[in-house]
């Protein structure tokens, strides 16, 4: 498409990022007053050609003209997303290791096993002993020895679990015994109470049951043998495997040191309480982000709210004692947005300027130090989600020494119009093994991401209905049926 609009290409994009969000994709239902107001943009001639009170100042996505932090200011093209990804996954082993600096060398730090929950294995979980470690009964019945009818104790005797060893089954002989007790030397079998009968000293089989060697005896070993490999290094622990360690023997686990994250939430704006006035807002990303970096496994340190204002920013990144520093707002070129400066100021590394993703592009990673990285989310609340996702997540996931999930794909439940260039990153929700997108998908917006499961990679033009997609899982999900319903 020949672009003859003089604001530029970047004007332009946030017209039709906000078109997209307003469009109805075929899966929704229903239509809002907003949707009413809008067209479909790719429907639409000359749709790109401008709308009143759109910001004319041309430039490059999070570029503010002067200098940037490394050479002269130029307009970077915005780097693709999938590169957006790979390089946030690899920055941190581009770091060398630094014996100054923080744990995340590698060096693994042993929790108590309440503590461990939630960090990344550092070492494999090798067994520390068989399991079972002893043969054991798995029923409530008898222990028996040989081929029936066995003679019982004269007294009421029972072997249980966790008591003393018995002493060894004579063939011909049964005893009472509990679930998990050890199985007396020389038993062959335990009869469950519910298939056997005692009368007059002896014990017989209900004849529908007869007994087999080494029926209901769990054997010493059988689930894993001293040494065996449970679990690979980088899992993480989950409270399942809190069991699984405590059942092989572990009061401790090695994990992999969190990296710590500090969260600068700017804005002068942002409301921390109450209804929105006087043209302020509340801050929408200072609940949602230390819970969700915890579940991507670092260790939020911080939430700090910050006005706009450069130096107090400049002495908060400077300053910082973490490992990464997460700002959300003033990655784009207004008068107020400080991030680029600052790490102008700094002599940061920028990594990535601005990804070819929609919403989201001004996002940025910049390396402070060989250990100290800077995730800048741009403010808008899905702008932000789509940076968490798109450079937070791949950096911790290096730093927290995780691999990378499976790739997830599904099918489109319906189409959805892509961006001419930039990949866009489109919340659903699955149902019946299809992926259906949802609306309320505009970089302001959290309604459609509270209810999905995941978001949708639309490659740049858009997919049809049926496309396999990738889709970046969330860490948690909601049966709610969502706003598409
Ligand atoms: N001249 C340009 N203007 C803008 C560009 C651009 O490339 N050139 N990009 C647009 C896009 S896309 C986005 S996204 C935003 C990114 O802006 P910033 O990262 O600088 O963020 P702010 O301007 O501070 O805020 C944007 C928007 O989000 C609201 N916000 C900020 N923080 C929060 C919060 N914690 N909770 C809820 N809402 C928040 C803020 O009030 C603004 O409405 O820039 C565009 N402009
Ligand atoms: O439109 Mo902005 O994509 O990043 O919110």
């Amino acid at each position: 498409m020949t672009n003859r609009d003089p604001r530029g290409g970047d004007a332009l994009d946030r017209e039709f990022d906000e078109a997209l969000a307003l469009a109805k994709d075929p899966a929704s239902q229903g239509r809002t007053a907003q949707d009413s107001a809008s067209q479909d943009p790719a429907q639409r001639p000359g749709w790109s050609s401008g709308a009143p009170g759109a910001p004319g100042a041309p430039g490059a996505s999070g570029a503010s003209g002067a200098p940037g932090p490394r050479g002269p200011h130029r307009h970077r093209p915005a780097t693709p997303w999938p590169d957006a990804r790979a390089i946030a996954a690899r920055a941190p082993r581009k770091s060398r290791p630094s014996p100054t600096t923080a744990t995340l060398d590698g060096t693994p730090v042993a929790r108590p096993l309440p503590e461990a929950l939630g960090h990344v294995l550092a070492a494999p979980l090798t067994a520390l002993t068989d399991l079972p470690s002893f043969d054991t009964s798995a029923m409530d019945g008898w222990a028996l020895a040989g081929p029936g009818p066995w003679r019982l104790p004269a007294a009421d005797q029972s072997v249980l679990a966790g008591h003393a060893e018995a002493d060894p089954l004579p063939d011909g002989h049964a005893i009472r015994i509990a679930t998990g007790a050890r199985v007396p030397p020389g038993a062959t079998a335990v009869l469950r109470t519910e298939h056997g009968a005692a009368t007059g000293g002896w014990l017989y089989a209900a004849p529908a049951h007869p007994v087999s060697p080494g029926q209901d005896i769990r054997p010493r070993g059988q689930e894993c043998r001293s040494g065996d490999l449970l679990l690979p290094a980088g899992a993480v622990i989950t409270p399942v495997i809190l069991g699984l360690a405590a059942a092989a023997g572990y009061d401790e686990l090695p994990t992999m040191a969190r990296p710590r994250v500090e969260i600068l939430v700017l804005g002068d704006e942002l409301l921390r309480q109450g209804l929105p006035h006087d043209g302020r807002i509340r801050d929408a990303l200072g609940p949602m982000l230390a819970p969700w970096l915890r579940a991507l496994g670092a260790e939020p340190l911080a939430t700090r709210r910050l006005a706009d204002d450069a130096e107090a920013l400049y002495a908060a990144v400077a300053e910082s004692p973490a490992d990464v520093v997460l700002t959300t707002g003033g990655t784009a070129a207004g008068p107020v947005d400080h991030v680029h400066p600052t790490l102008r100021r700094l002599d940061a590394e920028l990594l990535v300027d601005g990804v070819a993703v929609r919403p989201g592009h001004p996002m940025l990673l910049a390396r402070l130090a060989p250990h100290k990285h800077l995730v800048g989310l741009p403010g808008n609340p899905l702008a932000a989600v789509s940076g968490l996702l798109t450079l937070a997540e791949p950096l911790l996931r290096t730093l927290t020494g995780r691999p990378a999930p499976a790739p997830c794909p599904a099918p489109l439940a319906a189409a959805v119009h892509g961006h001419p260039r930039d990949t866009r990153l489109v919340p659903v929700v699955f149902r019946e093994d299809e992926a259906f997108p949802l609306r309320f998908n505009g970089p302001a917006m959290l309604r459609g991401v509270a209810v999905a499961d995941g978001l949708a990679v639309i490659p740049p033009g858009g997919a049809e209905r049926g496309t396999d997609v990738e889709v970046l899982d969330l860490p948690w999900s909601t049966a709610w049926p969502g706003p598409q319903e």
